[in-house]
């Protein structure tokens, strides 16, 4: 028999590679490796979870032997970690000891929430959620909680923000930038969100960062970088994502912002592949559901020996916001162009064009949402 294709990681990258591989090769064994509890849930719904009142176990979709037999008996080596890979000799050892040959590797293995540098004697309860285990402590420590200090205004933290209100906890997001959704979002757009949420209850402070966290009775206290100080339960922080390049670098993988990859998603050394969040495709670290749609159809193929190029069409992102529908499909950073906005009572829509007029990007809030189909189909993709 021949030697596995091996994953490492299954979230949405590794898990939508091994489906999209199986519809193609039903016979070349997978394996996958994850150090969490190996069953498929969707991670954006993390950050509207407390709505639906779910629980980590109810947002699980299937467990690791559900997934094992959808993937054609694959095996998933769960709660397990990979103490190191020999990239000429095609070999991973886990923790453990245990060796797996492998045909071909992919790194799957997802991005670390971005720790702010906090002082005080509570700095080690500030949260992130980024996985099942992390909204599982979050929903637990918001017992008894009536407000929480949110780190970071962009697309998770708001969204955060909303779904705390759902709960009757008010939220208070913190950032140094001057407005929610700075890099997605031009000012008028950002200023029709944030009010929006703060009519729905949510309090802001811009321009400023958290220097300390500190208990005070039952609760926190913040000091903020101007010196002033904020009360709350709980802090959560969503700042950002890093992608986790160390398992591939300590191989002599090549490593930028995120595992490096051709359009083929190979990284660079043989027989070596990187998907999701962990990724830096042709110079793009995208840390979104559409773009790994797209690169596990592409890598799926090239593994069964059709080599694809990834492809990215326009990829809007729904920001899910309940207070405000809103969607974005932001333009390339380098592009060069200006917004035009165009406000309403109920709704805002803002568009992004060159200097002769294509439309780069756009951000549709409210009711200017049902342009989205329309809108998009006018943009040009990231990598066509
Ligand atoms: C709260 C939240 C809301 C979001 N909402 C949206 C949204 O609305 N729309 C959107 O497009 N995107 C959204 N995103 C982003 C999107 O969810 C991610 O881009 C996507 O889930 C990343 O998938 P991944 O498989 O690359 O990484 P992950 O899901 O993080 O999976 C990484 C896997 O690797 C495993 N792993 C890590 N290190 C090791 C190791 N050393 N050994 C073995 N296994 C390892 C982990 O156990 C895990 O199984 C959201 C993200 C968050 C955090």
């Amino acid at each position: 028999m021949s030697h596995p294709v091996v994953i490492l990681g299954t979230g949405l990258a590794g898990f939508t590679l091994a489906r999209e591989f199986r519809k193609l090769d039903k016979e070349t064994p997978l394996v996958l490796v994850s150090r969490d509890h190996g069953g498929f849930y969707s991670k954006p719904m993390l950050s509207n979870a407390l709505a639906g009142n779910k629980t980590p176990a109810s947002l699980v979709m299937k467990d690791s032997d559900k997934m094992s037999a959808e993937l054609g008996a694959a095996t998933i080596h769960k709660g397990r970690t990979v103490a190191g890979i020999d990239t000429a000799a095609r070999v991973i050892e886990l923790d453990g000891g245990e060796r797996i040959a492998y045909r071909d590797l992919v790194f799957a293995v997802g991005a670390d929430p971005i720790r702010l540098p906090i002082e005080g004697d509570a700095a080690d309860t500030v949260l992130s959620v980024n996985d099942l285990d992390d909204y599982g402590r979050f929903s637990e420590r918001l017992d008894g909680v009536t407000s929480v200090a949110v780190l970071g205004a962009g697309l998770i933290g708001c969204e955060f923000a909303n779904d705390l209100l759902s709960r009757g906890i008010s939220p208070t997001v913190i950032d140094l930038a001057p407005r929610v959704l700075p890099r997605l979002l031009p000012d008028a757009a950002s200023e029709r969100l944030r009010s929006k949420l703060a009519e729905a209850g949510a309090s802001f402070r811009f321009n400023v960062s958290v220097s300390r966290v500190d208990r005070a009775g039952a609760g926190l206290k913040l000091t903020l970088s101007d010196g002033s100080v904020l009360d709350a339960g709980l802090v959560l922080s969503a700042v950002g994502l890093r992608p986790r390049t160390g398992l591939a670098a300590e191989a002599g993988v090549r490593v930028n912002r995120g595992i490096v990859t051709d359009r083929l998603l190979s990284a660079s050394a043989p027989h070596t592949h990187a998907l999701g969040d962990c990724a830096e495709v042709d110079g793009h670290t995208l840390p979104y559901v559409m773009p790994i749609m797209q690169q596990a159809r592409a890598l799926a193929a090239t593994l069964a020996g059709n080599a694809t190029p990834v492809v990215y069409p326009p990829m809007p992102v729904i920001v899910k916001t309940p207070a405000c529908p809103t969607v974005v499909c932001p333009p390339a950073l380098d592009a060069s162009g200006a917004w035009t906005v165009e406000l309403t009572d109920d709704g805002c829509d803002a568009r992004f064009h060159s200097g002769d007029g294509q439309l780069l990007g756009f951000a549709l809030l409210g009711a200017a949402t049902k342009q989205r189909q329309a809108l998009v189909s006018q943009v040009p993709g990231l990598l066509v």
